[in-house]
């Protein structure tokens, strides 16, 4: 397959998201097998963050998978970072790639970690797929045509753009890296239920209409929320940096952290 027919596209056929579908689900077999060793081969990065055998091991399937179907696409993965700015700065349409987002709950072995392969077309997240193979769920998304969850063979299409908030509204936030914004966002919402959870699966609980708001008053890098909010958006939902409320985009900037953000369905936004 030529990637010209995806410049052109600017995004995804559907059967080309079949395919990132398919290779985020190898991703996943290869990273569940290093899951049910007693060693995941943990190690510190630079950053302080852990690395374990199954990041490298997903990002190597994901990346071979890439450009075997793809050609000419480039990639940046959590993995493969380092990634001259000049270079990269020139790419209009990129795969942006967290081969196993929520390190810290897999070594926990709690299930709340996903793969993430999200395409990035002119600074936008616009097709992404996020699967969490313990949960044995997948979502995808394609911006402007809709999104969708698979879960143990079954479909269902993600639409929350009418979504009404709750009453005593649910808040998603990290497990791990909980930040003191955070603490006062929440807190000027008023009478509400904090659930935490770990890695990007907290956008897909807000596409799915389980959550009201995520917001991210804390560090994340752009691999951490691509495929999400490609999903999230997709469904009708919005990414807005905060406190601006400006749409969280990618490859503006030679610094890959994202600004702090808040993820929900229209109606939150409109209500704040
Ligand atoms: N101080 C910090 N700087 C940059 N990224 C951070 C961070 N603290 C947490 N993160 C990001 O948050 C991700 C986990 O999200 P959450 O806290 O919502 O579970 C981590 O992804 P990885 O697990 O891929 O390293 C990490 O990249
Ligand atoms: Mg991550």
């Amino acid at each position: 397959m030529s990637n010209k027919k995806l410049v052109q596209h600017t995004s995804l056929t559907k059967a080309q998201l079949d395919t990132v579908i398919t290779i985020a689900k190898q991703a996943g077999d290869a990273i569940m097998q290093v899951y049910s060793k007693p060693d995941l081969q943990i190690e510190q990065k630079q950053d302080d963050s852990p690395v374990t055998a199954a990041d490298i091991a997903s990002h190597n399937v994901i990346v071979a998978e890439l450009e075997k179907h793809f050609v000419d696409i480039p990639v940046m993965s959590e993995e493969a970072a380092d990634i001259d700015w000049n270079v990269r700065r020139n790419w209009s349409t990129y795969w942006l790639i967290d081969p196993l987002d929520g390190t810290k709950e897999f070594i926990k072995r709690n299930g709340e970690f996903t793969v993430n392969i999200a395409l990035i077309h002119n600074g936008k997240a616009v097709a992404g797929v996020v699967y969490a193979p313990v949960l044995n769920k997948c979502y995808s998304g394609l911006l402007g045509e809709g999104a969708w969850l698979e879960s143990n063979a079954k479909q269902q299409v993600l639409d929350i753009s009418q979504q009404q908030i709750n009453d005593k509204p649910i808040v998603v936030g990290s497990r791990s890296h909980i930040s003191p914004g955070l603490a006062e966002y929440v807190a000027n919402i008023g009478d509400h239920q904090m659930q935490s959870v770990g890695s990007s699966l907290k956008f897909c609980l807000v596409a799915e209409g389980n959550a009201d708001v995520y917001p991210r008053l804390g560090l994340t890098s752009e691999w951490d929320t691509g495929a999400a909010q490609a999903v999230l958006e997709s469904a009708g939902g919005q990414v807005l940096i905060y406190p601006e409320l400006t749409p969280l985009e990618y490859n503006q900037k030679e610094n890959i952290l994202n600004p702090y953000f808040i993820a929900a369905s229209p109606k939150w936004f409109e209500r704040t």
